[in-house]
């Protein structure tokens, strides 16, 4: 069930984000209006959610202003697990998730809650099918492509964005038949489907949250480069304030920036395969045995002085389309890469783009005595998080 999010479909969720922006940057005026520090994971977090709850289940949440809904209550509950439970839960290959018992990360009836709103609006939907009305959520999609209905691939693409450095023509091809022979071939079960609905709330809340924490924090250390990114959001905008699809998709520095915060934070530092047969790589000598784990090491492999020349530092030059071409392929990594990599990509960055170009067109990030630099991480080895991220926010 992987090819849900097609720019067409993009398209049709981009107003459900924009509703949920219109409430943080009213959530965010209260902090700007008096230069006060802000928290940036829980603001993010709280947008984040407010997404994947809009656009996922159909269900209204306003995290910021009313934190108590049963839908963020809940959802509160399985992030209030170990960080690295989560990641073990969603990225780990399932063989080691039988092998060390992980079926759900929470509590049951946390468990019980999402399956029971995605079943709940599944079956509005299939009795609904009947009438006009038409939905643009993730469960309309569901729904869609258990009836044969979705569309594989658009060609409305938007190959011009940074992180589709690792794909060439040939790897697409292969995307697309592999997606279209999941569609084609394969009838979701409802409790899959339930399960797809859980996956993608789980898989996108966190990742999404964290990539716009790194990157505002980097903005507020960068004042120069958040200039740069406000004259170019300000060049965008319609006479309604408003940035359509299209043109935010492709803002260069506005993807760039971006793209520097996923390679100097990946979300999801390392990641796994595990070979299914006997398998030589190439001529390198080395054999793999099926069954054999094979980790990449994706942070490592970001801060690589032979990948990238000062590499710690945040310069998103790297990613813009002039340079771009220098980048090696697969030494950049934050979705992952091949038929399995992230399927939520597309998503993620038209949400983390537009949030970011609102927030900038508005107010300044901007570093506070609070500001922790540089910053500490958590423990963690599954999911990159830094133990607290504070800074300032003003009015422009
Ligand atoms: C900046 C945000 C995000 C980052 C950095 C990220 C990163 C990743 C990575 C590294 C993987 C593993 C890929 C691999 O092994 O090759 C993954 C898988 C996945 N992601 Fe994301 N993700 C993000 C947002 C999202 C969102 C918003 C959704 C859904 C709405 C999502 C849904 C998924 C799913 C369902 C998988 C499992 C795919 C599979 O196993 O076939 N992700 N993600």
């Amino acid at each position: 069930m992987s090819p849900t999010f097609t720019s067409g479909k993009m398209k049709k969720m981009y107003p459900m984000v924009r509703e949920c922006l219109k409430e943080f940057l009213d959530h965010l005026e209260v902090y700007a209006k008096d230069r006060k520090d802000i928290n940036l994971k829980e603001m993010h977090g709280n947008y984040t959610m407010d997404v994947i709850a809009t656009c996922a289940f159909s269900t209204k949440t306003n995290s910021h202003k009313n934190p108590n809904n049963p839908f963020t209550t809940n959802a509160k509950k399985i992030f209030a697990f170990p960080l690295h439970r989560f990641l073990l839960f969603v990225f780990m290959p399932k063989v080691l998730r039988k092998f060390f018992g992980f079926n759900f990360i929470s509590e049951e009836s946390v468990n019980q809650f999402f399956f029971d709103i995605t079943k709940q609006r599944i079956d509005e939907r299939r009795a609904k099918q009947t009438s006009n009305k038409s939905y643009n959520d993730f469960i309309q999609l569901l729904v869609d492509a258990n009836n044969n209905k979705e569309e594989i691939y658009d060609n409305d693409n938007d190959i011009d964005e940074s992180h589709h450095v690792n794909e060439g023509e040939e790897e697409r091809a292969v995307e697309k038949k592999t997606l279209s022979i999941n569609i084609g071939n394969k009838q979701m079960s409802e409790d899959e489907m339930k399960a797809q609905g859980w996956i993608f709330f789980i898989a996108g809340y966190e990742t999404t949250a964290t990539t716009l924490t790194f990157c505002s924090y980097e903005l507020a250390l960068n004042p120069h480069i958040q200039q740069r990114l406000y004259e170019e959001v300000e060049s965008a905008v319609d006479s309604n304030g408003e940035i359509s699809y299209e043109v935010l998709a492709k803002l260069p520095l506005l993807d760039a920036i971006l793209s520097e915060t996923l390679r100097l934070y990946p979300p999801v530092p390392r990641l796994d395969r595990e070979a299914q047969t006997e398998y030589k790589v190439g001529d390198t000598g080395l054999q793999l045995y099926a069954g054999q784990t094979v980790e990449i090491p994706v942070y490592a492999i970001h801060h690589s002085e032979e990948f990238y020349p000062n590499a710690h530092k945040f310069d998103p030059d790297r990613f813009m389309p002039e340079n771009r071409h220098k980048i090696i392929p697969y030494t950049y990594l934050p979705f992952g890469a091949g038929p399995r990599n992230c399927i939520g990509m597309r998503f993620a960055l038209m949400e983390a783009k537009l949030g970011l170009a609102q927030i900038v067109r508005r107010y300044r990030f901007f570093r506070s005595a609070q500001t922790a630099v540089p910053l500490q991480f958590r423990p963690i080895s599954r999911l990159l998080a830094a133990k607290e991220v504070v800074v300032g926010i003003e009015k422009r």
